[in-house]
């Protein structure tokens, strides 16, 4: 099962894109649908909720009016915290069902407005985030669905940030041009993406990046910083720390466009803990390595992930490498060269030396 999250602002156009995902058989599993089910008439969420804001909240029918409790609960973020404290549990319990329930071949789509805000990022394999500009966001809402200025204002206020939901986002969806590019780009992604994923998490199937050498990305560091938040979530504690490493660690250096990550554990019993995580979350061992390493299953994002002891020189010395390289123009103009040759032994043996002489000179 692929575990997809999707998000973006209120009125960014998940429900445009969680469409074209259910028409391509992903499993949608809806927050705000959620939301509803859970404060029903006769709910014990409902009598939670006047309980909290009083019986002024409930229409006639005694069912809940929804913009009553929008006009109380948006005022601040103390009223929106007592709103999602009773909300989020009862929320979280049911999605939980959900997702057990999905089959394991499945892509399962969590379209979740407040997934930044839960920090819930690093629990899935891929987030996508929808993105609109703010002030497009709210003409919409205003013109199209009829929202009250002031409640769309009140609700962007208790959200996070553009900026915060971009820095978890392993694809942005542009929705600020037409609907149909917005279609197009979301099936491409699940063509080249999402199926491939699924289908390499399922089977076992690594991703084993090229080694060419291309121009330095300056988005290696976020994409870097993503996958450590990932194999934080996977392995928790058993690691001392968690690392980008390697070529695509140093800033401004043309490299393979393969993310090294390093996972260092206290001793050779944490390593067989680690590896088991890892490979119990779908990440795949490379036999033909001597050192523990792993490959991800991501087919846009090829990541090979060591394994190292604190007690391993290896931790230390993958550690120092991009200080090094970065510190010394000569060393980083001949490291380039090696690495355009792609001979694994011979670039280890490089950065070894290079280590060494940089330890000794200390
Ligand atoms: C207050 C309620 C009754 C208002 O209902 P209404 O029909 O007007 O809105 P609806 O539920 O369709 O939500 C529309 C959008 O509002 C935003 N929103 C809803 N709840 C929240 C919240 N607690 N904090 C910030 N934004 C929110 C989201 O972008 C959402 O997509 C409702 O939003 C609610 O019960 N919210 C609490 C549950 C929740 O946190 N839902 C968000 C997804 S987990
Ligand atoms: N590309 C687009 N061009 C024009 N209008 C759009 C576009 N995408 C979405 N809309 C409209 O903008 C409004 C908000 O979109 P939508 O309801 O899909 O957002 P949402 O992210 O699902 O919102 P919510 O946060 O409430 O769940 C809707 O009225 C929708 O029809």
């Amino acid at each position: 099962m692929l575990m997809v999250g999707l998000t973006g602002g209120i009125g960014a156009g998940k429900s445009t894109v969680t469409a074209v995902l259910a028409d391509a058989g992903a499993v949608i599993v809806d927050a705000d649908r959620i939301a509803r089910e859970v404060v029903e008439p006769g709910s014990p969420g409902l009598a939670m909720l006047v309980a909290e804001f009083g019986e002024d909240i409930l229409g006639p029918d005694g069912a809940l009016d929804r913009a009553a409790l929008a006009a109380k609960a948006f005022v601040d973020a103390e009223r929106t915290a007592a709103l999602n404290a009773i909300t989020h549990p009862l929320i979280g319990e049911r999605t939980a069902e959900l997702f057990g329930s999905a089959p394991a071949d499945s892509v399962v789509v969590h379209d979740m407005p407040l997934l930044v805000e839960g920090g819930m990022a690093s629990g899935y394999h891929l987030v996508i985030v929808v993105d609109t500009p703010a002030e497009m966001r709210l003409r919409r809402l205003v013109e199209q669905r009829g929202m009250p200025e002031e409640d769309a204002r009140a609700r962007m206020a208790r959200q996070a940030t553009d900026e915060a939901r971009r820095a978890v986002a392993d694809v942005l969806i542009d929705n600020s041009g037409d609907r149909q590019t917005t279609i197009d780009l979301t099936n491409a992604l699940i063509e080249l993406r999402l199926n491939p994923f699924e289908h390499n998490l399922r089977t076992g199937t690594p991703v084993v990046g090229d080694r060419t050498v291309v121009p330095f990305r300056p988005e290696w560091a976020g994409e870097a910083e993503r996958a450590c938040a990932r194999l934080r979530h996977v392995v928790g504690e058993i690691a001392t720390r968690i690392d980008h490493v390697g070529p695509t660690a140093v800033d401004g250096l043309d490299a393979p466009d393969v993310i090294d990550l390093q996972v260092t554990v206290r001793d050779a019993p944490a390593v067989e803990a680690a590896l088991a995580k890892l490979t119990g979350a779908g990440y795949v061992r490379d036999r033909s390595s001597e050192q523990p390493l792993l490959h991800w299953c991501d087919p846009a994002r090829p990541l090979e992930v060591s394994v190292v002891a604190e007690d391993d020189p290896e931790h230390e010395f993958a550690l120092l490498m991009a200080e090094v390289i970065g510190a010394d123009p000569g060393a980083r103009a001949e490291y380039s060269e090696i690495l355009g040759r792609a001979n694994r032994e011979e670039t280890r043996r490089f950065e070894r030396t290079l280590c060494e002489a940089s330890r000794r000179g200390r």
